[in-house]
């Protein structure tokens, strides 16, 4: 499984896209460590605040599947330049993957920006931020 594959595969995951309200289709293909590959699409809601990135999608797809080690994520959607995910995509993203790991972000007309998870979102709340607060009984 290497880069272009990845985003081949992200590319798959955007076309069941449900975006009737913003008719704006993501998808997102996620690495794990043991090779699987977990697609992931936007998924919308006619209450607007309650839609689901295709990050997020394949992020809680993988998990609820008890995989939770990463390798990799690519992103896609129809813009301009590479598509970047939004501010809760990066912190749960964050929460599960090193600031090491790559992030390709991309688009249909075939731009492609590699970058990091730390470079998404430096700085990012942990899950070991609650285990060192100092705060337990
Ligand atoms: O990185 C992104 C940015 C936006 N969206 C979705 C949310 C919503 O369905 C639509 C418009 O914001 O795009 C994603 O899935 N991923
Ligand atoms: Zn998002």
């Amino acid at each position: 499984m290497d880069m272009k594959e990845l985003i081949e595969q992200s590319k798959t995951a955007r076309e069941n896209a449900y975006v009737p309200y913003s008719k704006f289709k993501v998808g997102a293909a996620l690495l794990t460590e043991d090779g699987k590959v977990y697609q992931g699409c936007n998924i919308e809601n006619s209450s607007y605040g309650l839609a689901n990135c295709a990050e997020r999608t394949a992020i809680f797809k993988a998990v609820s599947e008890g995989s939770k080690k990463f390798k990799a994520i690519a992103v896609v959607a129809d813009t301009e330049g590479p598509c970047s995910p939004c501010g809760a995509c990066r912190q749960v993203i964050s929460e599960f993957c090193s600031p090491e790991m790559p992030v390709y972000l991309t688009n249909l007309k075939g731009d492609i920006q590699q970058t990091t998870v730390g470079e998404l979102l430096p700085g990012a709340f942990k899950p070991e931020d609650l285990s060192n607060a100092g705060n337990q009984q």
